[in-house]
């Protein structure tokens, strides 16, 4: 998907929101249990419930991987049912892969050629030779770890390399990378503090945001300094909008969480 598509979504449906699909078959309604694909038709009574709030939509590829082959073709079964019925969602494989070039171009081509996403997350240590596989994909995004929103982000990414904290470098030296104007940045929402900072280095690019709700952080924090021209955001929403109800009314109760996201995000653009 163009950006600009992107950004037509974003303004016509006042919404930045990106629903994470992170699927844990311990939290799901116990009457979706008895279906032969409880994951696939999870995520497809939310999709439903919530394509009109959203703009994007990221599977964790974690919560497929750990089901095995089931899991696995859960997400292929989400990811062509996305696809198939509401093809201007942004779709994010939440993958964070990388590695030597020939293995991360096997990764770039699961992730674009055979499950078809949008876009996937990176994570930058391995480097230029590990990051550009991605991005030689270039009708596809590559979403690149930066400052992300766990605590354990300070053990590397705020310590200082080269007289700069670690996280300003990733983003300094990817922006220098082939193909670099397909590249998007994950900041965690916990860390709205730094976006001042960081929209210096990088005022165009679109930012992934998870860590609003579950993790708490703020989205009036995020859109201070995290906003730009083009809107440049997607925050990111798992367990906060997913898991609002154990009954029947699942997806419903999911989508009053979208929509309450919904409402603010529309009042800061
Ligand atoms: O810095 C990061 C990078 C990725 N994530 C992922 O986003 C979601 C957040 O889920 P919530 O339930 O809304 O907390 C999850 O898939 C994480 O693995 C992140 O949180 N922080």
């Amino acid at each position: 998907m163009e950006l600009t598509q992107l950004v037509e979504q974003i303004r016509r449906k006042k919404s930045f929101l990106c629903i994470g699909l992170d699927v844990d078959l311990k939290k799901l309604p116990t009457h979706l249990l008895e279906t032969k694909d409880p994951v696939f038709e999870f995520n497809k009574a939310i999709i439903d419930a919530t394509h009109h709030l959203a703009v994007a939509l990221k599977p964790n590829i974690a919560f497929y991987e750990a089901l095995g082959i089931k899991g696995w073709e859960s997400l292929k079964k989400t990811i062509d049912y996305i696809n198939e019925h509401y093809p201007e969602l942004f779709t994010i494989a939440d993958a964070k892969r990388g590695d030597i070039g020939n293995t991360s171009t096997m990764y770039a081509k699961a992730f674009f050629e055979d499950l078809n996403f949008d876009s996937v997350t990176v994570a930058p240590y391995m480097g230029r030779d590990s990051v550009e596989p991605f991005l030689a994909f270039k009708d596809r995004h590559t979403i690149l770890l930066s400052l992300t929103s766990n605590p354990g982000a300070f053990d590397f990414q705020t310590k200082e390399y080269a007289a700069k904290p670690l996280y300003q470098n990733v983003l300094e030296t990817s922006k220098n990378y082939v193909n670099s104007e397909n590249l998007m940045y994950v900041i965690g929402a916990t860390k709205a503090e730094y976006l001042k900072d960081i929209r210096a280095i990088v005022p165009e690019s679109f930012l992934l945001v998870p860590g609003v709700g579950a993790q708490g952080g703020s989205l009036k924090e995020v859109c201070k300094y995290g906003l730009n021209d083009n809107v440049g955001l997607l925050v990111n929403s798992s367990r906060g909008i997913l898991y609002a109800s154990k009954g029947k009314d699942f997806a419903e109760k999911a989508a009053e969480k979208a929509k309450d996201l919904q409402l603010q995000m529309a009042s800061f653009l």
